[in-house]
């Protein structure tokens, strides 16, 4: 298929005339053909209108017609064969296992979604039947289903070109619960955008869909992103990138005459705890583990393992210097943009240059353009305490390793974080207590607690928590890897003593969707 450097508007291919743009190799820094057109607010207005003119009938399309059409874009992704893979490892310099693992996981989570749709729990039907002759007032019929919120804005992430981009976990949740959807695509991967949009574009069509029900836009800064927040037809956001871009939409959202929710997922440093049995049983083989995870995909994982906590000591010493020895050893990897590798630097120079942080290990010196070289340092639980700084997040392979004099220190230090995607604990049934004595403080962090694994590389699945409190996003109550992700997309609404014919298919009598409903509170499938 020709990357044609054209906007995807509804059914129409356009081509931006605010700002030209390319996008970069980032291993060789050399421009990628062809030039992409920016748009700006003319493009949001038809995209916008043609959303929400196809809201309505989208909406209440049929949970099979729904379940299909996600189907046909997995379908239709697949059938983009290698050129979407080589198309995308030239955009974001990732290597190849990587992206075929991410197409993967971009088919399965739109597949799961549309099981999700199929099975129709996610309208959360519930009934509770008139009683007229309840005393001393009658009951009314109250009946109530979920609907979606209108159109969505979904921002593409530079990290993962497709499981959180175009037809990522944000644009599948939103399609899923019936609301079209506007993307901006990320500027750093442009060519693998379109190839995805043209992909769910054939969807709309040949599902027989309005043609609204999905747009992609590109644009050169900042405006076209606060256009679509702000423009009125939007009725809520999914992002997933940087603490300022999150906290400019969220202000931008916030401003409008009509506040819409922002789903942006942000900033995190993850957490890991060393406990004592742990590491006096595998210290060696904690080290090893941990710079796996940290330097996998050039740590440019909002899950990359940043801080690391254990009580000082001997064991500790070992986890040290095996974590130095694997991380010496690490290649420089190329970051996904110049504008993100010279964000690491930055960060890395900010941590080696505190007097309070010692260096303990840099990875293998770069050989290329745009690559980081992976970084380990070290402080004291009091100097952590004393520098709130220290906890800001460095995107990329870098971690602060805090030594903790006791178990109580490591609580103060774990009630001093902030708001995190993950916390994992590297335990024995020996630090079962300690463990304990620490979950309160994690549950109240994090959105999801690991034991004995690494938070890099999130399942998809139903049970699956991506969130957690500020600033790993905006809004802790929900997640945006799974299908609890749909919720976002959602409201009630409540029928009362509607005519049964005007009443919506999910909540009828006979129950003809065979849902799963509550009547009077008891789940069933009546
Ligand atoms: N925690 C995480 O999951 C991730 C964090 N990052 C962080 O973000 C930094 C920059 O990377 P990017 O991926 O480019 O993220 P970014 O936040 O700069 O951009 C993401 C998207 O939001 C838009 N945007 C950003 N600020 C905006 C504003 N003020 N108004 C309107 N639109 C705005 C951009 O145009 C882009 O489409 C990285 O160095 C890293 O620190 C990046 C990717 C993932
Ligand atoms: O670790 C993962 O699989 C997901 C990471 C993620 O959500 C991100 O980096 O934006």
């Amino acid at each position: 298929m020709t990357i044609t450097g054209e906007m995807l508007i509804g059914a129409r291919s356009h081509r931006g005339s605010d700002g030209e743009f390319r996008a970069v190799d980032p291993a060789t820094g050399a421009e990628l053909e062809p030039a992409f057109g920016g748009g700006g607010s003319a493009e949001v207005e038809r995209a916008c209108a043609l959303a929400w003119a196809a809201f309505d009938a989208f909406r209440e399309t049929g949970l099979e017609a729904r379940a299909a059409f996600l189907e046909t874009i997995a379908a239709n992704i697949l059938d983009l064969g290698d050129e979407l893979i080589v198309r995308a490892m030239a955009e974001s310099g990732l290597p190849r296992p990587r992206l075929e693992g991410e197409r993967g996981r971009t088919v399965g989570q739109l597949r799961l979604f549309a099981q999700t749709v199929r099975e129709g729990g996610w309208l959360e039907a519930r009934i509770d039947p008139a009683q007229p002759e309840r005393q001393p007032l009658p009951r009314p019929d109250v009946r109530q289903r979920h609907i979606p919120l209108g159109p969505v804005a979904v921002f593409g992430a530079s990290n993962f070109p497709l499981a959180f981009s175009v037809a990522g976990g944000d644009t599948a949740s939103a399609l899923a619960a019936g609301c079209p959807v506007v993307v901006k695509g990320h500027s750093a991967h442009p060519g693998t955008s379109e190839l995805v949009g043209r992909a769910i574009r054939a969807a709309v069509a040949s599902c027989g869909l309005p043609e609204g029900v999905f747009s992609l836009l590109f644009g050169v800064g900042n405006p076209i992103g606060t256009a679509l927040v702000t423009d009125p037809r939007i009725k809520a956001v999914g992002f997933t990138g940087s603490r300022g871009g999150g906290l400019a939409l969220m202000e931008a959202a916030a401003r409008r005459p009509e506040p819409i929710p922002v789903y942006a997922e942000m900033s995190s440093i993850n957490p890991v705890f060393l406990m004592p049995a742990a590491l006096a049983a595998r210290a060696e083989a904690l080290g090893k583990g941990f710079v796996a995870s940290l330097t996998m995909g050039a740590g440019q994982f909002c899950t990359n393992p940043g801080i690391l906590l254990g009580i000082d000591g001997p064991d500790l010493d070992r986890f040290v210097a095996a974590a130095v020895d694997a991380l010496g050893g690490s290649a420089a990897s190329t970051m996904l943009t110049p504008a993100i590798q010279a964000a690491y630097d930055s960060g890395v120079a900010r941590l080696s240059g505190s007097a309070a942080v010692a260096t303990l290990a840099r990875g293998l010196a770069c050989s290329g353009p745009n690559q980081a070289q992976a970084a380990l340092f070290g402080t004291t639980a009091d100097a952590f305490l004393a520098g709130p700084a220290l906890q800001d997040e460095v995107f990329g392979a870098a971690s602060l390793l805090i030594r903790c004099p006791d178990a109580a220190a490591m609580r103060t230090v774990a009630e001093r974080l902030e708001g995190q995607l993950t916390a994992t604990v590297q335990m024995e049934p020996a630090d079962g207590d300690a463990v304990a004595a620490l979950l309160p403080t994690l549950e109240r962090k994090a959105g999801r607690i690991l034991a004995n694994g690494w938070p890099t590389g999130v399942e998809v699945c139903h049970a699956m928590v991506h969130g957690g409190p500020f600033p790993a996003t905006s809004d802790s109550r929900t997640t945006s890897v799974g299908t609890l992700a749909i919720r976002r997309f959602l409201r009630p609404v409540c029928y009362q003593d509607i005519p049964a014919a005007l009443l919506p298919e999910a909540l009828r009598d006979g129950n003809p969707l065979g849902l799963w409903r509550r009547i009077d509170g008891v789940p069933g499938q009546e």
